[in-house]
């Protein structure tokens, strides 16, 4: 407890030194990873330059590599942009508001056997500042910015990094395996991929 409140990270900066010191090892605590992110009050002179916005879906946005350890990314959400469900790649999923709010649906994995709709497990509402946390053995997710007039931006980290995840169909539970691109990288656009691939959002 006592170190959580030594390492609150005064900026974005010092936010990701203190990650890099948190994933050196080969575990993790996950509590203390939600707490740290947590404390970090979003200011958005710091996170600006990373956050493109899309008009028509949610944009990633490549932030830090983080040793190869995790990768961490600035997702931007315009009024009524949502992913589909989907899994996390059996990584760890924190995901922190910086800015506006998103609602996140936890669903339960379908059944091997059953066709019909994805059985929902809870909802709730993601405020400024605050830090989800969510992985494959705690269920499926989709979030949604249902706001028709503010944007919402959110500080994502994953590890180990994944590539690829499965999406889901809410009506069937039909499942999807999707690849997961950078809208940009380091605050730079990234470059027009030439063959077309089925994304997450
Ligand atoms: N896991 C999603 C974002 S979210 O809807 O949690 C992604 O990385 O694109
Ligand atoms: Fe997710």
């Amino acid at each position: 407890m006592e170190q959580t409140e030594v390492m609150k990270p005064e900026t974005l900066d010092d936010l990701i030194k203190i990650l890099h010191k948190l994933f050196e090892g080969d575990s993790i605590n996950i509590e203390e990873v939600q707490n740290i992110m947590e404390s970090y009050e979003s200011k958005p002179h710091e996170w600006m330059k990373y956050a493109k916005f899309d008009q028509f879906r949610y944009t990633r946005n490549l932030v830090d590599e983080g040793n190869g350890k995790f990768n961490l990314m600035i997702l931007c959400w315009g009024e009524g942009h949502g992913s589909s469900i989907h899994d996390h790649t059996d990584s760890h999923c924190f995901m922190k508001l910086l800015q506006g709010q998103l609602k996140e649906t936890l669903y339960e994995w379908p059944d091997r056997k059953s066709q019909g709709e994805m059985r929902q497990r809870s909802q709730r509402i993601l405020q400024e500042n605050q830090c989800a946390y969510i992985n494959d053995s705690l269920g499926l997710h989709r979030v949604e910015n249902v706001s028709h007039t503010e944007s919402a931006a959110s500080l994502h980290l994953y590890s180990p990094p994944f590539q690829h995840c499965q999406t889901f169909d809410q009506r069937t539970g039909h499942k999807n395996v999707v690849k997961m691109t950078f809208w940009s990288k380091y605050g730079e656009r990234t470059p027009f991929e030439t063959t077309v691939s089925q994304e997450n959002n």
